[in-house]
């Protein structure tokens, strides 16, 4: 890759949860590398109600304060369709309270089972600057729960165009077709192209 000739070479992943950081980590080894070092900073940054762009991007500004330099950070949605988006960005709390089995029982007023993930990256390049959003999406449906049940609601979605749940799915297969690899992808090619 071309040497970048910004001072900053280093970029902080602001995240309080390992497995994402685990995917991320995966994504760029597998061949999609940033053109900075990304860091992890276990952060559990607040994250306020509203727009999903909105919530990430504060969630950056905050980060960026924190950190004092570049900072990414990502929100994550699951989304209904049967329920205009919802829960989308409360998916966390829902999933707590609810479980997968609840979540399916939330579904089971409506004939329509799909949804959406969609992953947001907001990145910024210091405290002073404007967040920047890329927006990952991949399409599939709600389903009983099926595979290892190590990360979130992996058991419970069901990517168009496969048979397994991303639980059930090779990790290397996951991280090639999910909304984070998708929106880590807009955020890669950004990058690319502001500071070659
Ligand atoms: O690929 C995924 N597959 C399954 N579950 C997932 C995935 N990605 C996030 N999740 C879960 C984690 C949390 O329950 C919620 C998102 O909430 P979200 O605020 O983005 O994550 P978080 O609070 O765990 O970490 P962070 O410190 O980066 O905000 O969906
Ligand atoms: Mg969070």
């Amino acid at each position: 890759m071309a040497a970048s000739t910004k001072a900053a070479s280093e970029i902080m992943f602001a995240t309080g949860n390992a497995n994402k950081l685990r995917e991320v980590v995966a994504i760029l080894e597998a061949g999609h590398p940033l053109p900075f070092t990304v860091k992890a900073a276990n952060l559990d940054l607040p994250e306020l109600q509203g727009e999903p762009t909105e919530i990430a991007k504060e969630k950056c500004r905050l980060a960026a304060q924190q950190v004092g330099g570049a900072v990414m950070v990502e929100d994550t949605s699951l989304c209904f369709n049967a329920m205009g988006g919802l829960p989308g960005p409360y998916i966390k709390w829902f999933l707590q309270k609810l479980g997968h089995d609840g979540l399916n029982r939330m579904l089971a007023g409506f004939e329509d089972k799909t949804g959406y993930a969609q992953c947001i990256f907001a990145y910024s390049p210091g405290p002073s600057a404007e967040p920047q959003v890329f927006i990952g999406r991949t399409e599939g449906r709600i389903v009983q729960a099926r595979g290892q049940t190590s990360f979130g609601w992996d058991p419970i979605f069901q990517p168009d165009g496969y048979e397994e749940t991303y639980a059930q799915l090779d990790k290397a297969i996951k991280n090639t077709i999910s909304h984070r690899y998708r929106a880590l992808d807009k955020l890669r090619d950004y990058l690319l192209n502001t500071t070659a």
